[in-house]
Formats: structure tokens, sequence, C-alpha cells
């Protein structure tokens, strides 16, 4: 298997002050290959900015390892750090001013970052990466001329001015209604097809799972299940997309039981394992009749 673009060994971020301590993520483990889009999902307050700050390279875990396209985050300073967000990443945040300067056209903020970088051949590449994110017809447009769904493909062209490995983009559809955020995650999609841009997308729009195909949730600071996408054929010949999901589990055999499992069996404190031949089964410990959550290796029953 290939070195991950992404890679997150066991990452503890805990934030302290006013002797409160807040642990946002804890022991987050996550593999994103070269060339996958995934969307990061989970509540409010699950620790889906936090593990984003720390990708971007503006935030440093308390403990464990974060990787991007081979860099260690970990011991990023100075230049490295800026090296890092010019060249090896790209972002594409929630808010305009955020991705775009209000001043220059749209044709103007995607050579930007190739003028700091001192990038040859930028008319022509300017040119290309608009019409590949849709927004061609929108070049000598200023941000306060386009459609909030134009700016963020317009913000998606400027993420990959300079080639980056990753994009990172939260919330990218966070403002936009269902036509406007599609048209700005098939964007991303096309990104990621043409050019092969490892894509991670921090989203609460459940919407995003049908363009991606892997769904990573997050749940208390830790990966707790994913949801995987594929093309099917149906017996009458049909394609269609079928969507499977999977508890994660860690090197150390740690797992996160679904809330719905633990509240229909009552299950809390602690259970019962039992190896069987092909699944390991789970039971309530107090409870010595009661029904079995069977966890099967191929996915969560
Ligand atoms: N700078 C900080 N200082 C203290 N606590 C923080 C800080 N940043 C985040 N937290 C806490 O860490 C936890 C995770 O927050 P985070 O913003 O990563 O969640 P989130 O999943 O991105 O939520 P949302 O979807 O609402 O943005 C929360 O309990 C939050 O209050």
């Amino acid at each position: 298997m290939d070195t991950p673009d992404i890679l997150c060994e066991e990452v503890v971020r805990i934030f302290r002050g006013d002797g409160i301590e807040v642990q946002a993520l804890q022991g987050l483990n996550l593999r994103v290959q070269p060339g996958e889009m995934t969307a990061l999902v989970g509540a409010s307050g699950s620790g889906k900015s936090t593990l984003l700050s720390i990708l971007s390279g503006l935030d440093t875990p308390t403990a464990g390892r974060a990787q991007v396209a081979g860099v260690d985050l970990l011991d990023l300073t100075g230049a490295r750090r800026s090296a890092y967000q010019r060249n090896t990443v790209g972002f594409v945040w929630q808010q305009t001013p955020r991705n775009l300067l209000p001043y220059l056209t749209a044709a103007e903020n995607v050579a930007l970052p190739m003028t700091i970088s001192g990038r040859k051949g930028r008319k022509g590449r300017v040119a290309e990466l608009l019409e590949l994110t849709g927004v061609g017809h929108c070049s000598e447009r200023t941000p306060s001329q386009l459609s909030g769904g134009e700016q963020q493909r317009v913000a998606v062209a400027v993420a990959i001015a300079n080639a980056p490995r990753v994009i990172l983009a939260d919330e990218p559809t966070g403002e936009l209604d269902e036509q406007t955020s599609a048209e700005v995650l098939e964007a991303l999609r096309s990104v990621n097809e043409e050019l092969g841009t490892t894509t991670l997308i921090v989203t609460h729009d459940p919407t995003v799972s049908e363009h991606v195909t892997r769904t990573v949730q997050i749940r208390d600071g830790r990966c707790s299940t994913e949801t995987l996408r594929r093309a099917g054929v149906s017996d009458d010949g049909n394609h269609h997309m079928i969507a499977e999901e999977f508890a994660v589990i860690d090197r150390v055999g740690r797992l996160q039981l679904p809330q719905g499992f633990m509240r229909s069996l009552d299950i809390q404190d602690r259970v019962r394992l039992g190896l069987e031949d092909d699944h390991v089964r789970v039971t309530p410990a107090d409870a010595a009749n009661s029904p079995a959550a069977d966890i099967d290796p191929s996915g969560v029953r």
C-alpha cells in the first residue's frame, strides 16, 4: 500500500485554560491514501476543526504523529511551515474573505499564489484551472460580482494553483443551498479526478457523502465509523451506488460501539467478549441471558 498522504496516529490535542482541560482529540487515527476524496463528518464539538487546524499547520498536536504528503507536522516551524502552506496543501475555507481578496478578479486571485511562488506559465494555468472548476466565464469578475457558489469554485481554483498534493476544505458548502453545494462539490471532484489531488472535506452537510467514496465519522475526538461507497450493478443490470458502514478499529483493538447498540442492549461500563469462528461476540456483562451484539469483521450489524 502507498504511503498515505494524510497520516494521523494517536493524535491527541488538549486545550488548557482557567483550570479547565478539554481533550479535543483523544488518540485519533486516520489514513487518507493518495488520490482519495474523503469527507470528515461529526457533531459539533467532536474535534473536526481541531484536526483541520493541525493538518493545515496552524496548530500542533499535544501528542501523537501527524504527517501530510510526507511532511511531519509536529516540528514544522518558520520557513518550512510557510513552504508547506504555500506548496504542499491547498485550503478552501467556509468564509469567502479567507479564500479570495475582494479587490482582485477571479483570474488575479488564482494567479496570486503562483506569483508568490515564482511559478512560470501563469496565464495559461489560470484559465485551465478556472475551466476545470467550471467558472471560466467569471475570470474578470471580482468576488462581489460572483454568486456564493461561484466564489467557492474560484476558491477551489486558488487552492490548487500551486499544484498541492492535498486539498483541505473546511465546510466549503456551509453557506450554500443544496444545488449550489452540489456544484462546488463537483468542482472538488473534477480536481480530484483530473489532477489526482488528495482531498479531505470537513463538513456538517450530510449531502457531501453522496459526492465522495469515503466518509469518516468523528466522535469524541476519535474516528468512530466509516462509510464506503462504490458503484454496483443490481440483478436487473442497473448501475447504482452501494454504501456500507464499518466501525473503525485501531492497532490495539479499540473501537466505538454505535450509541444505538449501546442503548438498545443497555450496555454500560463493561461487556463480555467471545471469540467465534468468524466474529467477535459482545454481551452486556450484567445480563446473563440478554441478547448479544455480534461484531462481524465485514461490517457492523
Ligand atoms: N482554542 C480552544 N480552547 C479551548 N477549547 C477548545 C479550543 N478549540 C476547540 N476547543 C474545544 O475542543 C472541542 C472540539 O472542538 P472543535 O472546534 O474541533 O469541534 P468541531 O467538531 O469542529 O465543532 P463544530 O462543528 O461546531 O465546528 C470542543 O469541546 C471545543 O470546545
